[in-house]
């Protein structure tokens, strides 16, 4: 659906997006990670049309911003990161307003209209000045807009920055209600993207630095699958020679907390090295794949 080809933006001599290559299907929800300056709402605006790139090109279904803004606009919705709402404007005003923007006839709309006021829970407030909402409000109000034309690819700009807790998790709950559109949502919270993602992009200086499901990302950390094993301290030493000895380890170190055992080309071990450990009668406390989280594997591919 969403295609990004070469996708390229310079300002003067520094490139700040850098030949980004990615496709984007119905159905998938893509965490857009990076730490700050990544170039991540450059990319965003890019594809949703708010800027023209130096080179190469960003369409959906083959619409691109340059020859076919109007119909680029109705496949997309667009929550920028600070979105400009018109503040003078009640909620529905502003709604019909952005309906309007989108081409939707009166009935589609009206439509529309119930739709985004019942899903962002906005119904009781439509009638309230947008100056005099709160950050939670206005967000709702942004996604709204987002929203209004239904379009099948979405893309939002860090949508639960600034939102308290439980404003986060009906943000989060309501982008996980769409999935069967084609979303893109930029974040620095990792538990979003375990919440919501189906897919995670990692962009560093403007590069993908990752593409994968947020369990596969796991593999990236160096202590991906390495098995801990407790046991009394007086066998540690025996127990380290004889798993080193096993075709399917590939080294073994002590730590305070036992041994972190390092299998062979990132394999699963746990159930062969139980096999072998069962046969023998140092008294194993407990054996237990290293938990990795993923803002350790953030911080070792951005760093
Ligand atoms: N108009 C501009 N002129 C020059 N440089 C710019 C301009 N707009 C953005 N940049 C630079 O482009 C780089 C990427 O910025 P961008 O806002 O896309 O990053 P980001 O990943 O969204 O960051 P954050 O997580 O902080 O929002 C940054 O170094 C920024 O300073």
């Amino acid at each position: 659906m969403l295609s990004l080809n070469k996708l390229t933006k310079k300002y003067g001599q520094k490139t700040v997006v850098d030949s980004l290559n990615l496709e984007l299907e119905s159905g998938e929800i893509l965490g857009f990670l990076g730490p700050n300056g990544a170039g991540k709402s450059t990319t965003m605006k890019m594809i949703t049309g708010f800027l023209l790139p130096t080179s190469g090109s960003a369409s959906i279904n083959g619409f691109n911003a340059i020859d076919s803004p109007v119909e680029l606009k109705r496949l997309i919705g667009y929550l920028p990161e600070r979105g400009p709402l018109y503040e003078e404007m009640t909620i529905l005003e502003f709604l019909k307003f952005s309906g309007g923007v989108r081409g939707l006839l009166k009935t589609e709309l009206a439509r529309g209209l119930e739709r985004v006021l019942d899903a962002c829970e906005l119904s009781d407030v439509r009638h309230q000045v947008v100056g005099t909402l709160s950050k939670g409000y206005r967000q709702r109000v942004g996604m709204a807009q987002a929203i209004i034309h239904d379009p099948p690819c979405l893309i939002l700009d860090e949508p639960t920055d600034g939102l308290d807790p439980n404003q986060k998790r009906e943000m989060r709950r309501l982008i996980a209600g769409m999935s069967s559109k084609g979303i893109i949502v930029s974040t620095h919270i990792l538990e979003e993207v375990e919440a919501v993602c189906n897919r995670v992009v990692i962009l560093d200086k403007g590069r993908i630095v990752a593409n994968e499901t947020p369990e596969s990302l796991m593999q990236f950390h160096e202590k991906y699958r390495v098995i801990c094993l407790k046991a009394n301290p007086d066998n540690l030493l025996e127990i380290k020679t004889f798993i080193e000895e096993k075709q399917y380890v590939a080294r073994v170190v002590t730590d305070a907390d036992g041994l972190n055992i390092y299998p062979d080309q990132k394999k699963d071990i746990e159930q062969a090295l139980w096999q072998d450990l069962r046969q023998t009668s140092w008294g194993i406390h407990s054996l237990s794949p290293i938990v990795i989280r993923m803002d350790d594997v953030f911080e070792s591919l951005t760093q």
